[in-house]
């Protein structure tokens, strides 16, 4: 901040101004030197005060703190500056009145509370100012014609404190006066102790001599030169010398070489004076410049933050504005004095010029010598001061300048930002334009996005309603279901039951026969079958002997002519094949002379399309079919044994099946009775899982590569053995948990030819003898279980010890009957069915046996019955199974 303060009146107050008694008092003046002075001052202005010398700051204070002293001081000083008498009692009205008159004559004041109780010293600085200010004016101190400076002036220091006084006012306007008048001498104004030098250079010239010396030494032994101008003072010193010139002795008298001395002396000391004063003006000048240079770093700093901060630039430009014009004001202000400065100067030249005229004496040389010396120094110091003060205004022009273009910097800088900042804004506006619109569109896109989730959740609240009544409907469908199935699992278990009651009505040895058609390469077409009724009633002829005695009825539950297809013929063994997965054993084999058709019906003829496939892939077809229709109930596991017995050994068909180079090395296995824990009849025998045809068609086919075969008369691939296929079924109830086993015995039987037709020796009779007796056997068994005789010949063959398992109790077993048309084979084919007709008689016999055709009737009937009872359970079941396609 700058140093300068403004007082109550709106001016600089002393300590930014200097005042005439800081400017011209050697700082050795002290204090009470000032104020004994002001007081002797004080006192001849106003001598009715009497105020002591000896007072101190604080009896001064007293004196003049309410103002009435200062008033009545200004009023005798200047009359009329104060229209309103000063009275005790009003202190703040007699100041105010005081600072005015002060302030009207461009004067510094101090301020209220140093008179009260701040530093007296600026009170005393103030009073010293205003009298030396009317000494000047006047040229003599007021008040001094009243009291004579020899009659005030008690003490040296006082004294010499007035002669400063004097002095200094000779100095503030030392050349201003070439007249009386023009040094403010009234000639109306009583003349002070000086009127003695005045009268001396108001001599006219050639008088000086005439000067008396009483005059000249009441002149020298008073202070007459202290008030006199210096105008005055060189006049005195040129008239002297001119008077001197003019009397062109050049001899200046003792009395009047002695004033001139004193004269002299009294210039040289106001010159040295004046020098001081230049010096103090000097270095109050530096001073100024050193504050000027702090304001103007202060205005670089501002510059400085304007450019780093323009939102205050233009505060600061309007404070730069009135430090730019304060500065401007000082500056004509000390253009001013320095010109004022320079006019002294050039005066001052002028009058020493004037000086310089006279060298006539050497005291005059000396003098002159002297003077010019003083001169010299005197206009190089002005001079110097000059280039000071020229340096100074220099560089406060330069700094101005610099100030100047600073601000213009900051001004073009500030209207650079203000464009900068006005085009920022606009990207701002563009900006915050395109943000509206982005937010606009987003808050469109999220109020979209709202309607739409809002959509969708009642899409999915439909929908989930939805699901639900269709879970409800489906949980209640899936009940229906689960209780159709239960029906479903009850009428199956029923259906079995009846399935098999049916089976057991039908008998469970049952014969059906079938007659083989003739060979394609066959002339004789000559047939011993001649009738063959849907009941099973089968009529053959002898041709040997015709007519009624050649002809023989047979009846079997049925009878397949040669028209019949494989289909045929296992459409009425498939219901056996069911009972199997019930857990009935099943025994279905072929019996018939060689080349009748056994193997075509169980296996089919070699290399069979699946039309021509035989009872042993149908069976095991259907086994897959039915277990699969099942598989919601039940699970199953089949496997497949395959054996052949020849001459009553039993050879595993299936071992090493892998490995074909083992085939004739097939072994014989042991066979175990039922009783055996694993239920196997052959547990040596290989027993391979099958899963579907086609692993049955791969084992079967391997199988019959083992089969023993011998080439025979009556057929070229006649089989000597006893092939037998087992298969074992293990069923899981997966309600119950309960398991149930069974098997399936599927037996091409050797040829039943008597040896003596089939005209064997050898090893082929002993395979003859061994086959008719596995036969009869097998008779044996069956006609014992008809008896239900205790004892049942099992044992009586390896056939009938495999089979075992499958005659007798609850087992099925079918016999196919096989018969060659041929009447070559009529006497094969009667005792074949002669055989046939005794196994088949056994269960028929019983019926038969008790003559009754009622009985008939009625197991005819119930059979009629359980078939359509059987035929509602499949429509049920058939029905129950809708719902889930
Ligand atoms: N129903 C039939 N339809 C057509 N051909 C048949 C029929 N039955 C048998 N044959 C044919 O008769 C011939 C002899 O049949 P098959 O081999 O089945 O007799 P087999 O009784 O098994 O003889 P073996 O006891 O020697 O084995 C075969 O060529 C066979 O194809």
């Amino acid at each position: 901040m700058m140093d300068s303060q403004v007082n109550g009146h709106g001016r600089l107050s002393r300590t930014n101004i200097p005042t005439s008694a800081e400017v011209f008092e050697p700082s050795s003046i002290s204090n009470a030197k000032h104020r004994t002075s002001l007081i002797i001052w004080i006192n001849s202005v106003l001598p009715s005060l009497c105020l002591p010398v000896n007072a101190s700051d604080e009896d001064l204070r007293a004196f003049l703190v309410d103002g009435a002293v200062l008033c009545q001081l200004l009023n005798k000083l200047k009359p009329g500056s104060i229209t309103e008498h000063a009275s005790s009692g009003q202190s703040a009205t007699n100041i105010n009145k005081f600072f005015s008159a002060m302030d009207e004559m461009r004067l510094p004041i101090f301020q209220k509370v140093d008179l009260e109780n701040g530093s007296m010293k600026i009170v005393l600085d103030c009073l010293l100012t205003l009298k030396t200010h009317f000494m000047s004016v006047t040229g003599v101190a007021s008040g001094a014609q009243r009291e004579p400076l020899s009659q005030i002036n008690t003490s040296d220091e006082s004294r010499k404190v007035t002669s400063d006084s004097r002095f200094q006012r000779g100095l503030d306007s030392p050349l201003k006066t070439d007249s009386p008048t023009k040094m403010g001498l009234s000639p109306t104004l009583p003349h002070h102790s000086g009127h003695k030098l005045q009268e001396v250079y108001q001599l006219k010239r050639g008088c000086y001599a005439d000067i008396p010396e009483a005059k000249i030494s009441e002149m020298m032994k008073s202070n007459n030169f202290d008030s006199a101008p210096t105008q005055s003072l060189l006049a005195v010193v040129n008239g002297i010398l001119d008077d001197s010139v003019e009397r062109k002795n050049g001899e200046i008298p003792h009395r009047m070489s002695s004033l001139l001395r004193k004269v002299v002396q009294e210039i040289e000391k106001r010159i040295y004076t004046q020098n001081e004063h230049l010096k103090m003006q000097n270095s109050t000048f530096r001073a100024r410049e050193d504050k000027y240079k702090s304001r103007i770093r202060v205005l670089e700093a501002l510059g400085e933050e304007t450019r780093t901060d323009p939102a205050k630039t233009d505060e600061k430009n309007k404070v730069l504005e009135q430090d730019l014009i304060r500065l401007l004001k000082e500056k004509d202000e000390h253009s001013k004095e320095i010109a004022g400065l320079k006019e002294e100067l050039q005066v001052a030249r002028k009058t020493n010029g004037k000086n310089t005229k006279d060298d006539h004496s050497q005291d005059v040389a000396a003098l002159k010598k002297e003077l010019e010396v003083a001169k010299k120094t005197c206009e190089q110091k002005c001079l110097q001061i000059e280039k000071d003060a020229k340096e100074a205004q220099h560089k406060l022009e330069e700094k101005l300048k610099e100030v100047v273009n600073q601000l213009t910097e900051s001004r073009s800088k500030v209207k650079e930002l203000e464009a900068s900042s006005e085009s920022i804004s606009k990207q701002w506006n563009k900006k915050e334009n395109i943000y509206h619109i982005f937010t606009d569109f987003q808050l469109g896109a999220l109020r979209e996005l709202r309607y739409s989730s809002q959509s969708i959740k009642q899409e999915v609240t439909k929908t989930q309603k939805g699901y639900s009544q269709e879970f409800n409907q489906l949980g209640e469908h899936i009940r229906e279901l689960q209780d159709a199935s239960q029906r479903y699992y009850d009428v199956l278990g029923e259906n079995r039951k009846l399935h098999n009651e049916l089976q057991e009505l039908k008998g469970n040895i049952r014969v059906y026969c079938r007659i083989r058609p003739f060979l394609p390469g066959m002339k004789e077409k000559n047939s011993t079958i001649e009738y063959i009724g849907d009941d099973g009633e089968l009529v053959v002829v002898n041709p040997a002997k015709p007519g009624k005695e050649g002809r023989r009825l047979f009846k079997f539950n049925k009878v397949y002519g040669q028209p019949s297809t494989q289909g045929d013929v296992f459409a009425d063994i498939q219901p056996l094949i069911q009972s199997t997965l019930d857990g009935y054993n099943v025994c279905i084999f072929a019996y018939g002379q060689t080349g009748s058709g056994k193997t075509y019906t169980m296996m089919g003829p070699n290399g069979a399309r699946e039309e021509q496939w035989g009872v042993n892939y149908r069976a095991l077809n259907d086994l897959f079919r039915i277990s699969k229709s099942r598989e919601s109930n039940f699970t199953y596991e089949i496997s497949v044994q395959m054996v052949e017995i020849y001459n009553e050994k039993v050879r595993d068909l299936l071992n090493n099946i892998r490995d074909t180079s083992v085939l004739l090395n097939l072994h014989t296995l042991g066979i175990l009775s039922n009783s055996q824990s694993s239920g196997l009849a052959v547990p040596d025998a290989a027993m391979f899982p099958v899963k579907s045809t086609s692993d049955v068609l791969e084992l079967m086919d391997a199988g019959l590569k083992n089969t023993a075969k011998s080439a025979t008369a009556l057929n070229e691939r006649s089989s000597r053995s006893h092939s037998i296929i087992t298969i074992h079924v293990r069923g899981t109830d997966l309600k119950t948990g309960s398991t149930v086993m069974s098997n399936l015995h599927l037996v091409d039987l050797a040829g039943s030819e008597r040896v003596d037709r089939s005209e064997v020796t050898g090893d082929r009779l002993k395979e003859a003898q061994h086959i008719n007796k596995s036969l009869s056997a097998l008779g044996d068994v069956i006609f014992a279980l008809a008896q239900k005789n205790s004892h049942i010949p099992y044992r009586n063959s390896k056939l009938t010890q495999v089979l075992q398992s499958s005659l007798g109790g609850k087992a099925k077993t079918l016999m196919f009957v096989q018969l060659n048309p041929d009447v070559n084979s009529y006497s094969e084919t009667v005792s074949t069915l002669k055989f046939a007709e005794r196994v088949s008689g056994v269960e028929l016999g019983a019926a038969k046996s008790s003559k009754d055709g009622k009985d008939v009737r009625e197991l005819m009937g119930q059979v009629a019955t359980l078939k359509e009872t059987i035929a509602m359970k499949d429509e049920e079941i058939d029905r129950l199974q809708s719902p889930r396609k």
